[in-house]
């Protein structure tokens, strides 16, 4: 059943689905008396069988994995396509670029267009539907679609004909649904009568079922079906003398016991959604989502993809109008993880959700972006296709071993335009700031990707929503004020989770409006997405959180997750909560624009002589250069930095030079070896042009700049620096070893 589930094509499925509750309850093994999470296993396997057989009877013979059927000869069983990554802790679930599932080819008929300008993929042309696989391989997937006005209609035919054979599909489903539920009515007498949830000493055939959760899964889940019922019109189907409490604590036991999960995470959920969309959610959280594969637009383009994996036997659809880059995989007879043109980094297995956040940040060509929790890379690689691997943009994790992937697919995938750090993403702005955008797809629960991480059901306890929330608003203020608000082409933040709790999501991004009044929500340009709450819980969250986007398992076939776009208009006020803002004495940061970079432990406290103007010019424009000026000048400020450094200023001053690397508090100095470890994988994976990406960029890079130059060991260039330093007091970035 999961499987089936899986390849029908995302979009937004009816209400919740009543004949899936007829059909477990029939494939329901008898009274198994195990722990939950392994009744429940037992229970799809079994229901599986159950599938199996039936198919076998021929009673679902012309539909397969609820996709039409089409018998290919020598079809071997494909394991599931290697992942891209693995969940490596209980806060990263969502960096999990899926595979999983199994995926088998049925035929090619279902294909629809997947060309790169496919969006009109639901619109029609012709009433006739072509199954002849050859023509639509040579025709649907030319790369001379312009003026081939045949080829437009042939993929239109095929379209249309997809559309009603799905239509068609659908209905026999649905009609079969009907009359399993009228059947199921009819059986239990549940049509009218007022069902006895609460005092269940004995079922209809004078068994126990007090202990229900332990005995039958096919009654419990009944009982659950019928709870949902009362609770819907409880005037109508409550007991006499019965409170709504009574029936939402028996709901809340059940479900424990169905789909094992802790009371406390099932309670959660309860409170989220209306009992009956709870149900959905907890139905939905038991099948994977459809395996997606997201096109490198750097390597190929998605015609071209779907062409070579068409070839190779892989059944797929371009995954839906919203992108232009996804291909949902209906059956495949290759390991999609291992294919030449996964090799050759023409695709990512990434799930769909995982795009949503970097179409909210719609990052521009040439731009500097920073993505602050990059590790493994799914949506640092799809902002890099986005860039066309121009500009530049910071990938940071603070997990070392899961950079090492991030590190792989940047490799894989071609691209050339990412500098890999591995910070805690808190260091920034003093790290690094002035970006033209930053996303920040902050660790999480992983409440939207139970399907893959069942482990979620019982692991997360009131301490995880208390100790994540706050990371997470630490992290979104220095998101924030890693932003160039002046920015010409950006100013924008993005932030996403792969969690649906309001305590991670609309509470974080509330918490951020609070602290920093300098931003403000804007449309995330997604098309679509349920609102985020403005009331939810007893909590009033501001009537802009509407603007923030909710997905979920059982609405729209995806992974659960929230995407908020902030845009920064002004600069982080000096007296801020955790402003990382400049140093005491006022100054601006280096490129003057924004609040971002900090100076913390490289304060000069040097006087400023009168002829420094702060500016930023060669020295012409401070009024020419004096040899033996400037050396006083030099000297002064090595003296200083050499006490502020512990050593003796006297002994030191011949020998000091301006350093190198300069050590912050905090550990800062194993972070920078982090990035130098980081950099040389990143040479070994021969990526190119990243010093040049930095030279590129602007605003707070060219702090980094300078800095680097101080650095060098060129004469004319130190008396520079040196020079600067005497005359301004900030614009240098602490440590943040660029690579
Ligand atoms: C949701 S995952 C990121 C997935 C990634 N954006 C992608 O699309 O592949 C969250 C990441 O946050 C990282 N992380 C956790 N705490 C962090 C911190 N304080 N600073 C930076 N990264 C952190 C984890 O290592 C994890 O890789």
């Amino acid at each position: 059943m999961g499987q089936g589930r899986r390849m029908k094509k995302q979009g937004m499925p009816g209400p919740l689905d009543e004949s899936l509750v007829t059909r477990k309850r029939k494939d329901a093994p008898p009274a198994p008396v195990q722990e939950p999470s392994k009744r429940r296993r037992r229970g799809q396997k079994e229901a599986k069988k159950n599938a199996a057989a039936v198919a076998v009877n021929g009673r679902a013979g012309a539909v397969k994995n609820g996709r039409p059927a089409k018998k290919l000869p020598g079809k071997k069983f494909v394991p599931p396509p290697v992942a891209d990554d693995e969940i490596a802790s209980e806060d990263d679930a969502d960096a999990m670029e899926d595979a999983g599932g199994e995926v088998k080819v049925t035929g090619l008929d279902a294909l629809g267009s997947a060309s790169e300008d496919d969006d009109e993929f639901a619109a029609s042309g012709s009433d006739g539907f072509d199954s002849d696989s050859e023509v639509r391989k040579t025709g649907m997937w030319s790369d001379d679609e312009d003026d081939d006005a045949v080829e437009e209609q042939l993929t239109a035919a095929n379209i249309e004909g997809l559309t009603r054979k799905l239509d068609m599909q659908k209905a026999v489903e649905e009609a079969e649904a009907q009359a399993e539920l009228e059947e199921a009515a009819l059986q239990t007498n549940i049509a009218g009568d007022k069902p006895k949830v609460l005092d269940d000493e004995e079922d209809e055939e004078g068994r126990p079922i007090t202990n229900l959760g332990t005995q039958d899964l096919q009654l419990l889940r009944q009982r659950i079906s019928d709870t949902i019922r009362v609770l819907d019109d409880f005037k109508t189907l409550a007991e006499d003398g019965k409170s709504r409490v009574e029936y939402r604590t028996r709901l809340l036991k059940d479900i424990c016991a169905y789909y094992g999960y802790s009371e406390f995470l099932a309670d959660k959920f309860l409170n989220l959604f209306p009992a009956r969309e709870a149900f959905a959610f907890f139905e939905a959280n038991e099948t994977p989502r459809p395996i997606v594969i997201r096109t490198n637009g750097l390597r190929t383009s998605r015609r071209e993809l779907a062409q070579a994996l068409i070839n190779r036997g892989v059944q797929l659809e371009p995954v839906g109008k919203w992108s232009k880059v996804g291909l949902q995989i209906f059956e495949s007879q290759v390991p999609l993880g291992a294919t030449p043109e996964y090799l050759a980094g023409h695709y990512i297995l990434q799930a769909a959700s995982s795009f949503l956040p970097v179409m909210a940040l719609a990052p521009q060509e040439h731009e500097r972006v920073l993505d602050m929790a990059a590790a493994p890379g799914g949506k640092t690689t799809h902002i890099a296709a986005l860039m066309k691997n121009t500009g530049c943009i910071f990938a940071n994790d603070a997990n070392k071993d899961r950079s090492k992937g991030l590190i792989g697919n940047i490799s894989r995938l071609g691209v050339s335009n990412v500098i890999v750090s591995n910070y805690s993403a808190l260091e920034f702005p003093r790290v690094m700031g002035g970006f033209d955008r930053v996303l920040l797809d902050a660790p999480c629960s992983g409440t939207g990707v139970i399907a893959k991480d069942s482990s979620v059901k019982t692991n997360k306890t009131e301490a995880d929503f208390m100790r994540l929330p706050h990371l997470q608003k630490q992290l979104i203020l220095a998101a924030i004020d890693s932003v160039d608000h002046s920015s010409k082409t950006g100013g924008y933040i993005v932030y996403s989770t792969c969690s649906v709790t309001i305590e991670e999501n609309e509470s974080v991004v509330q918490y951020a409006l609070n602290k920093r009044p300098n931003v403000r929500l804007v449309e995330t340009g997604l098309s679509f997405g349920t609102p985020g709450f403005t009331n939810m819980q007893s909590k009033i969250f501001h009537p802009s959180m509407k603007l923030a986007r909710r997905y979920y398992p059982h609405t729209y076939n995806v992974d659960g997750f929230f995407v908020a776009k902030f845009k920064k208009i002004d600069v982080t006020p000096a007296n801020a909560v955790g402003a990382n803002h400049t140093p005491a004495n006022g100054n601006g940061n280096a490129n003057g624009k924004s609040d971002a970079v900090v100076v913390q432990d490289v304060v000069d406290k040097t006087p400023i002589t009168e002829e420094g103007d702060g500016s930023d010019g060669d020295g012409d424009a401070f009024g020419g250069w004096d040899e033996d000026e400037d050396r006083v000048i030099m000297e002064r400020a090595e003296r200083a930095l050499a006490r502020r450094k512990g050593r003796n200023p006297k002994a030191d001053v011949k020998k000091a030079k301006v350093p190198e690397k300069k050590k912050s508090a905090g550990g800062e100095a194993e972070g920078e070896k982090g990035v130098q470890k980081l950099a040389e994988g990143l040479d070994g994976a021969s990526l190119e042009g990243h010093n040049g990406s930095v030279e590129d960029g602007g605003g707070g890079a060219r702090g980094v700049e300078r800095k680097e130059r101080g650095g060098e060991k060129k004469t004319t260039e130190k008396k520079e620096k040196a020079k600067s330093k005497s005359r301004k007091t900030s614009g240098v970035v602490g440590k943040g070893k660029v690579v």
